[in-house]
């Protein structure tokens, strides 16, 4: 099941420099694990600003929602989540 995640970063800057570094080394090691299973399928910066947009494969909302929650930047993210569905007019919906 795909899901398009919108997040945007937004961690206060008072925030530790080495606890800062450590997040987002953290968060880079975690996207590159999930990246290498095929869980992450897309991983983009939207221009010009702290945020992404990606593209997940997951089981089940419940799979989303839980590796979405476990991600070391999450409580300083602000996450809009799309559910997506094939559409019958794109080329792999048709019969060969
Ligand atoms: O920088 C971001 O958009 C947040 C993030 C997601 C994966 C990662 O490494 O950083």
């Amino acid at each position: 099941m795909l899901f398009h995640v919108r997040m945007d970063v937004g961690v206060p800057h008072d925030l530790d420099p080495d606890v800062r570094a450590e997040l987002v080394a953290t968060e880079k090691a975690r996207a590159l694990e999930l990246q290498r299973a095929g869980t992450w399928v897309h991983l983009w910066r939207v221009v010009g600003q702290y945020s992404n947009i990606s593209v997940f494969d997951v089981a089940d909302a419940t799979e989303m929602h839980d590796l979405l929650w476990s991600l070391p930047l999450f409580p300083y993210m602000q996450v809009q989540v799309t559910a997506l569905t094939e559409h019958p007019s794109a080329l792999s919906a048709q019969e060969p």
